[in-house]
């Protein structure tokens, strides 16, 4: 961290010292005869000359007045540009940390093994980035991560690794000049005897030589010392150096420089971007870059951590009589892995958590009830990547009841292929038999997870409880709602509670209100409409739901205490003209308050319930221009309309097969931008997915989780 602080401070230097007015004229026009004949006639004494890694020409000179300068001048007349101070204090206090903490050589060979490192992360960050984004050509599709971290690890990492695998050896290679870890590289040269006689037609030997060099081929030059013949120009040019008689211009030796002197020259210079405004300002982007590395990639290791140690485990793979198996590459899953085998313990029986990697034989076991993420594109997480080998190469002791449950996300186009794929596999084996159909769940649903769970004590008859650690929320604060209205139970038991807020609150349609009922410590969650400032909700009464029953007795003056939850992935989307909201049952909530704002926007709702009775209950508040209509191509003409679904009719119809009509329309809408907001069970988003699916490929030639990335689904379902 210290390096990467100091490292992106250090970035900015270059680009103040590049800015200076001293580079007047490009150098490749100028011969070093030019120069050094205006320096000569200038200066009393020249010592030498250098060309900085700006491109500023660098002297030092007496002058007339025997004065000792080092200064900028203008290669073409020696004029004075200006003086050239050493490194700032400040920029030399923060070198001085970033090449050795100030800890002299063990802060170097610190500094040298972080590099050494970072180099070795980077590189390694290449390809686990390829992985992840399904190969090195989507390197810069979309990312499709919702966690902070994960996310601008990826979008930095694509952009950003390159620069620190450059920087990470550069200075792994500068550290290791400084050991003396590479061969010696010091030039030396052999002189020829130098004459003191000098020929006629010798003597402008050196302006002939020099009109030759122009100095953008000039590193350093040292003038002779004294007039004295056996006094010589030392040439340091960029490929090699010369000593260079001072007035026959015989170059008297020449040492081209070894590769690792230049090699050290461009490690310098790609490692500190001197002289180069571009790669400084990558550089400074990639120093802060690293530092948010560091801190995400720690923060989410830390996570990690925390997810993995949460199940004790009790027995032995051989004692244990349900397997759990888990398949994970983030750790979430291994949350609902331990949560589940935790309840399982906690009745007494016996269970035994490994990864699916570590598939082997279960002595005892009965039941194998694998959890497993998709990674890539449809692929199986690190820690299960060797299933198909171990299923095939090691046959049970005894048969084995299995479930699987594939957690993924519906944002990737092979939604939970590799729990499809372990499911098909345990399908097909002879030891196993199926207890329970393979179950997908979308972005670690608690709600889908549970009702899995339900299913599964259904048919073990078990009742297991299983809490998931990392649901407990903050409870948001708490505040008192009157009652203004309750309706009477309907055909379907559903009612309407108008609420409103005793102070200003800011809500909106889509947030969910959250009532703890009497008895209970467990809060319950209603979406909310939200019109003209109050809240309506629609409640199912259920018999032995504790919420429901005591909402279903308030009567009008009534006041609750209930807290208002953010949930800002299923708010009307602002920048779009078309919603087609999906809902059954009392999903239809939230649609109620958007389709009563007076927007510009066009709203279509599909209704699904079980008559028209059903639906009488919300037909008022759905307000007065909203048009039935049966077809969804005239939807179009009318800004607000609807369209009803029912269950019980002699002809059943849900949802889905409305959308199945009319997927020429719906592809349209896709395809126009429209966005689908679906609310209600999760067995009817099931099904509608599946159904828009078949739509969006079939239609469009597109998988849905484009649409979804695009935020064209959003989706609120329990
Ligand atoms: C790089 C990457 C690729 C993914 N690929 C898929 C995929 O192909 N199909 C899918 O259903 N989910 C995919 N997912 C979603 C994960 O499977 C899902 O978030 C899962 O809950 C993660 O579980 P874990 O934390 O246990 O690894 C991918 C996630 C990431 C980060």
């Amino acid at each position: 961290m210290v390096a990467a602080v100091t490292g992106a401070i250090l970035a900015v230097e270059p680009v103040a010292n590049t800015i200076q007015p001293y580079n007047v004229v490009p150098l490749d026009k100028v011969p070093l005869s030019q120069t050094v004949a205006a320096l000569k006639e200038n200066f009393t004494e020249v010592l030498d000359l250098e060309i900085t890694s700006e491109n500023f020409v660098k002297v030092s000179v007496f002058t007339n007045e025997g004065e000792s300068q080092t200064i900028y001048v203008n290669p073409l007349t020696a004029e004075r540009l200006g003086e050239a101070a050493s490194q700032s204090a400040f920029f030399s206090f923060i070198t001085n940390v970033h090449r050795s903490l100030f800890l002299k050589s063990i802060g170097r060979a610190f500094i040298g093994v972080a590099s050494l490192l970072l180099c070795f992360i980077a590189v390694t960050g290449v390809f686990l980035l390829a992985q992840r984004q399904g190969g090195f050509k989507n390197w810069f599709v979309k990312v499709k991560e919702s966690n902070f971290g994960q996310r601008y690890h990826i979008i930095f990492g694509r952009w950003f690794l390159l620069p620190l695998i450059i920087v990470g050896a550069t200075g792994v290679f500068l550290s290791a000049e400084k050991f003396s870890l590479l061969p010696n590289t010091s030039v030396e040269h052999k002189l020829a005897s130098i004459s003191s006689e000098i020929l006629k037609e010798e003597q402008n030997g050196k302006d002939v030589l020099f009109q030759n060099i122009t100095l953008d081929q000039v590193r350093k030059i040292t003038f002779p010392f004294s007039e004295d013949p056996d006094d010589f120009y030392l040439l340091e040019l960029r490929k090699n150096e010369l000593i260079v008689h001072q007035y026959t211009g015989k170059v008297l030796s020449e040492v081209t420089y070894p590769f690792v002197q230049l090699a050290s020259r461009w490690s310098t210079k790609w490692h500190t971007g001197q002289g180069n405004v571009l790669w400084s300002i990558i550089l400074f982007l990639a120093s802060l870059s690293l530092l948010f590395f560091i801190i995400s990639g720690f923060n989410m290791s830390i996570k990690k951590r925390k997810k993995a140690s949460q199940f004790v485990q009790k027995w032995t793979k051989d004692e244990a009589e349900y397997i759990v198996l888990v398949g994970s590459e983030t750790g979430s899953t291994l949350i609902f892995a331990n949560a589940f085998a935790a309840a399982l313990s906690q009745r007494d029986l016996s269970v035994f958590v490994c990864n699916i990697n570590e598939y082997s034989t279960f002595r005892k076991a009965i039941h194998l009830i694998v959890f497993t993420a998709t990674y890539g594109d449809g692929d199986a997480p690190t820690n299960a990547r060797k299933f198909e080998t171990l299923i095939h190469a090691i046959k049970p002791n005894q048969n084995l009841k299995f479930s699987v449950v594939g957690f993924g996300s519906l944002l990737y186009p092979n939604y939970c292929h590799f729990a499809v794929k372990v499911d098909a596999m345990l399908h097909t084996h002879e030891c196993f038999f199926p207890l329970l159909p393979l179950v997908k769940i979308n972005n670690q649903s608690e709600v889908a997870f549970q009702d899995w769970v339900k299913k599964w004590n259904e048919i073990t008859g078990l009742g297991l409880k299983v809490t998931l650690p990392f649901k407990e929320k903050k409870h948001a604060e708490e505040f008192n709602f009157e009652v203004i209205e309750r309706t009477f139970l309907n055909i379907d038991n559903t009612f309407l509670l108008q609420l409103k807020p005793e102070k200003a609150l800011e809500f909106q349609s889509g947030d969910l209100l959250a009532i703890v009922p009497p008895n209970s410590d467990t809060a319950r969650h209603y979406s909310i409409a939200e019109i003209k400032g109050e809240l309506l909700l629609s409640i199912r009464a259920h018999e032995k739901g504790l919420c429901s029953e005591y909402l279903a007795t308030l009567k009008t003056g009534d006041t609750i205490l209930a807290s208002i939850e953010k949930n800002k992935s299923f708010h009307l989307p602002e920048n779009t003209y078309s919603v087609f909201c999906i809902a059954n049952g009392t999903g239809i909530a939230p649609f109620l308050g958007m389709f009563s704002k007076n927007q510009q926007q066009s709203f279509h709702l599909l209704w699904g319930g079980r008559g028209k009775d059903s639906f009488n209950l919300y037909k008022k508040s759905l307000g007065r221009n909203v048009l039935l209509i049966n077809e969804m191509a005239k939807s179009d003409s009318a800004l607000k309309t609807y369209q009803l679904a029912f269950s019980q009719n002699r002809k059943k119809t849900y949802v889905q097969d409305i959308l199945l009509k009319e997927q020429v329309e719906v592809a349209k809408k896709f395809k126009d931008g429209c966005v689908f907001m679906i609310c209600g069970s999760m067995a009817m988003q099931q099904s509608v997915l599946d159904t828009l699916e078949t739509i969006t490929i079939t239609q469009l030639q597109q998988p849905l989780s484009d649409f979804e990335s695009n935020g064209q689904l959003l989706m609120d379902c329990y």
